[in-house]
């Protein structure tokens, strides 16, 4: 869990080309999601590729906390489960460290079934909202207990007889779909979860590939997705593909430190997640899609990145927001090298992640000589150029991977580097980020 121990200061430095070969660590959603419903199956699921970063082992330790086995034998994880409605009430509090998708999804999966669970998390987990799980789950009957705002510590008491539900998601939250799915579950009859805007289809996809029955239809209200409850889910054999979350941060580096030519295998495009890279595509980058094909049903690549040196800024299309949620602010430092303002617009959601990240990195590229406009949904990031970022300063990461991550790629192409106080929640999503980056060449030391 992050936040726990001492903060990792650590700095970048420019000057290093990056060259060579990125192999990002398994997708976070898809291995919170591969234990989850593991627990959740009958018979014995084996996973490889499993991300090993904190979050995931925070939901490894829940999972056994409700009763699965779940075990690392010889690189593989290896989950006996429970089977639907066969969890059992943890004996001590369950604590997701920094993990929204741990929480929400867990929360989700025990709220059909007659165990009450008391859920925590670090520091920036406990100021985040949990009403947006906890109000579709109250109707399938559940109660919840928690802090003011609807915030950790919670208590979620499940239903002892619980009502399928037809709910149109306020926000746009693969979370929020995926808990209610996986009340769902435990519910007799269809629950129905409606999305205006498409989110990362993940837990639609894994479900169905577990044996449950899935249906996802594209009405006039948006996608519509109804599960049938009560399923027998199947124990599967689960190859996790790697995070293009993660492999943005090595791709956006390539791009903006000069004379970098950077490879990042077997990335995953499915549209839902890869909005990152069609923009930087439309910035003018140098990212190529080499070797593009098909693998169980999605498409695959190894993409290519190398500094160009011309990018422009422009307007992300806002109904692209959900399909790179997490990039934002990796995206707002490439915008710093960029020529003319990038606009960014409908992204409401980011002032609710591990930090406020349109306020965290508002700050940071301030800091680093960026100006930065910015309101409640929508900021604005005017670009210097290839070599206009002075840099020079410490950002704060506040708890947050994806800022001390974005912090430390600007420092490796700024005139005068950049640090952050605290590298430590890196290890939350891309434990091997320090020693990946180094091997590509980036000058990136502790202090
Ligand atoms: O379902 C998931 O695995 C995730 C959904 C997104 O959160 P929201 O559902 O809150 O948008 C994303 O930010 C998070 O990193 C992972
Ligand atoms: C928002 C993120 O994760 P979570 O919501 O699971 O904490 C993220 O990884 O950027």
């Amino acid at each position: 869990m992050s936040g726990h121990g001492q903060p990792i200061p650590m700095t970048a430095r420019p000057g290093h080309p990056l060259n060579g070969v990125a192999n990002v660590p398994g997708d976070k959603s898809i291995s919170h999601r591969s234990l989850i419903l593991g627990a959740l199956s009958v018979g014995e699921t084996r996973v490889t590729g499993l991300l090993e970063g904190e979050d995931v082992l925070d939901t490894a330790k829940a999972m056994r906390a409700f009763g699965a086995q779940v075990e690392r034998q010889n690189g593989t994880w290896v989950v006996h489960g429970v089977g639907v409605g066969g969890f059992a009430e943890p004996s001590d509090v369950i604590d997701c460290g920094n993990s929204g998708t741990g929480v929400r999804l867990i929360m989700g999966c025990m709220a059909t079934s007659p165990i009450t669970a008391t859920f925590t998390g670090d520091a920036s987990l406990r100021g985040r909202p949990m009403g947006r799980v906890t109000d579709p789950l109250s109707l399938f009957g559940a109660q919840s207990f928690g802090r003011q705002g609807g915030r950790l510590p919670m208590t979620v008491v499940g239903a002892r007889e619980p009502v399928p539900v037809r709910y149109a998601l306020p926000v746009p939250s693969a979370q929020v779909k995926s808990a209610i799915l996986l009340a769902g579950l435990n519910a007799p009859g269809e629950t129905v979860v409606i999305e205006k805007e498409a989110t990362r289809d993940h837990t639609e996809r894994m479900l169905a590939g577990f044996g449950a029955e899935v249906r996802v239809e594209d009405g006039a209200e948006g996608r519509v997705i109804t599960l049938v409850g009560q399923p027998e889910l199947r124990a599967q054999t689960i190859t996790v593909p790697r995070d293009p979350s993660s492999a943005a941060f090595p791709v956006c580096a390539g791009i903006v430190v000069p004379g970098s030519d950077v490879l990042v295998p077997n990335i995953g495009l499915n549209p839902t997640r890869a909005g990152l890279f069609t923009t930087l595509r439309e910035m003018g980058a140098d990212l190529s899609y080499e070797n593009l094909r098909d693998e169980g049903g999605e498409p695959v690549a190894d993409l290519r990145a190398r500094f160009g040196g011309n990018l422009k800024g422009l307007e992300v299309p806002p109904e692209r927001a959900a399909s790179m949620i997490d990039e934002y602010p990796i995206l707002s430092v490439v915008a710093a090298f960029a020529e003319g303002p990038t606009v960014m617009r409908g992204v409401k959601e980011l002032r609710v992640k591990e930090s406020d990240r349109i306020d965290a990195m508002a700050k940071l590229l301030r800091a680093a000589g960026v100006e930065v406009e910015e309101g409640p949904d929508w900021w604005i990031v005017h670009g210097r150029g290839a070599d206009g970022v002075g840099g020079g300063a410490v950002a704060e990461s506040r708890l947050d991977h994806r800022i001390a991550m974005s912090g430390l790629i600007l420092g490796m192409a700024a005139r005068k580097g950049m640090s952050v106080d605290d590298g430590s929640p890196i290890a939350t999503s891309f434990p091997i980020f320090e020693a990946l980056m180094r091997d590509l060449g980036a000058d990136l030391s502790r202090g």
